[in-house]
């Protein structure tokens, strides 16, 4: 249950196994963890949401939550559209599982080029009818494969993940060819040096046709990486060239898959993904329990940074690794300064319209950042308090209550936050006098409507 004692602390509901050691991170004295399938969980009561691949509906998220943390990379199990236009931030954690993802990829062409999986199916059979030594050495002949070493390898997407396996194949004897047109400079420097084994085209075609392993490591945004491997793709590649798919299922073109496989084709489809199942049931088709970042170390890795990302975004407002907000950053403020977070529509006259409200009100900005993404603008602000005999009257509003309100009343304004005296460490803040932002349990989002 949801405490008095605990409306004090910051409240951050899971998702999915969240590891135990990325979750520690958070002080039990500052903040409260609840799982989803929790009876706390009931009272839908939540500041910050982590969660792993959980399909989030906007129900999930209530009113007073200020940020959504995915353990890991992909956010699209997640409306980040509709999260921005309620002005919440959405967060992931860029290269955290991405050793995982890599080995098991490692793994994908080795288990596409050799007769791993069948074979050892076959070996289980025998040794359950107890012919196994007989017949070892005669069946293998039907298990035979090839070798990966000089073969050429097409990496769709180069970020984190698509730039430790471009590593580790050239390592392991491979040409590679690599596609990203959305490549970052922060990417592109991750990227080994352009030579005999290595290089990058802006021609998707030319990947499809030229290499014996194509390798998918983009992220699934709808209408634009949608089928990304469709027909025409599937059509233009080597009959017995393989595809590995541990990036999103949606990236490729099932019915096409399947008709490739009508029309002959060898090579085989390696996914992490559930499919249809006419395609799951083929023999050249071997389909994984989307294990990428199913490891000790990737959902540790994850978890922490995911928690390190809300914990600093709650406590001093700063913003990294988000997906549709900013990165943001205010230096550090004493006990005494007051800090205000606003969240609001990127168009011209709303930075003069909230800062009219602060001149007209006789408060002092001591420091201030604004940042724009997109559709959207994120405003970090300290303003001086009124001397120790003084009170918040002193800025002609009856509360600082009063103060957030009239903020947050301000037309293309989404969200308000404050940060005060020691919240900034999320700590011993009077979320039950409703006074600071983040516990206000009344609609802070005015303009927006909120199942
Ligand atoms: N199977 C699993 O458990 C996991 C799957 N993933 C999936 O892998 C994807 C990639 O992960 P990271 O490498 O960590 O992300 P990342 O953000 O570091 O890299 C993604 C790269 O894809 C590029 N890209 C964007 N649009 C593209 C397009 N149309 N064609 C080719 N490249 C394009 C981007 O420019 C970027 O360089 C994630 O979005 C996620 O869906 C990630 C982790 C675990
Ligand atoms: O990080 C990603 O994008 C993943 O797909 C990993 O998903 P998971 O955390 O294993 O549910």
């Amino acid at each position: 249950m949801v405490t008095g004692e605990n409306l004090g602390r910051f409240l951050v509901k899971t998702f999915n196994k969240i590891s135990p050691l990325g979750l520690a991170r958070f002080d039990p004295l500052k903040y409260q963890i609840i799982p989803a399938d929790s009876e706390a969980a009931k009272e839908g009561i939540a500041h910050a949401i982590l969660l792993r691949s959980h399909k989030l509906t906007e129900s999930d998220v209530p009113i007073m939550c200020r940020a959504i943390a995915r353990c890991g990379a992909g956010t699209n199990n997640c409306n980040v559209e509709r999260m921005t236009e309620l002005g919440v931030p959405v967060f992931n954690t860029p290269g955290a599982n991405a050793n995982a993802v890599k080995e098991l990829v490692l793994c994908g062409l080795l288990l596409a080029s050799r007769g791993i999986v069948e074979g050892a199916a076959h070996m289980k059979q025998l040794h359950e009818a107890g012919t196994a030594h007989e017949r070892i050495e005669k069946d293998k002949a039907l298990f035979g494969g090839r070798e990966i070493t000089g073969k050429t390898l097409g990496v769709i997407g180069l970020g984190a993940i698509g730039a430790a396996v471009t590593e580790a194949a050239i390592a392991l004897g491979m040409r590679v060819v690599g596609y990203d047109p959305a490549l970052s400079v922060e990417a592109a420097l991750r990227l080994p040096g352009t030579a005999n084994d290595f290089k990058v085209t802006t021609d998707l075609g030319e990947i499809c046709s030229t290499a014996d392993y194509v390798t998918l490591h983009a992220p699934y945004i709808k209408n634009v990486t949608h089928h990304l491997i469709g027909h025409a793709q599937l059509a233009a590649m080597k009959p017995d060239a393989c595809l590995l798919n541990f990036a999103r299922g949606e990236l490729v073109d099932t019915d096409a898959l399947e008709a490739r496989y009508r029309s002959g084709a060898s090579g085989r489809y390696v996914c992490d993904f559930a499919l249809p199942p006419d395609l799951a049931e083929r023999e050249n088709v071997i389909s994984i329990p989307h294990l990428g970042a199913s490891t000790a170390e990737a959902e540790e890795n994850a978890a922490s940074m995911a928690a390190d990302t809300v914990k600093t975004f709650l406590e001093t407002g700063s913003i990294v690794n988000s997906v549709n907000f900013p990165t943001t950053s205010l230096s550090s403020r004493p006990d005494s300064i007051n800090r205000i977070c606003i969240v609001n529509e990127n168009r011209p006259g709303m930075l003069g319209e909230i800062m009219s409200l602060f001149g007209s009100s006789q408060i002092n900005i001591l420091q201030q950042i604004n940042a724009s993404r997109g559709d959207i603008a994120y405003n970090v602000i300290d303003i001086e308090k009124p001397g120790p005999a003084a009170d918040v009257t002193t800025f002609n509003f009856k509360s600082w209550d009063a103060l957030q309100s009239a903020l947050t009343a301000i037309p293309g304004v989404k969200s308000t936050r404050f940060i005060m005296g020691n919240a900034g460490a999320g700590y011993a803040i009077k979320l039950d006098e409703e006074i600071h932002g983040i516990g206000v349990r009344k609609p802070i989002r005015p303009t927006l409507a909120h199942p």
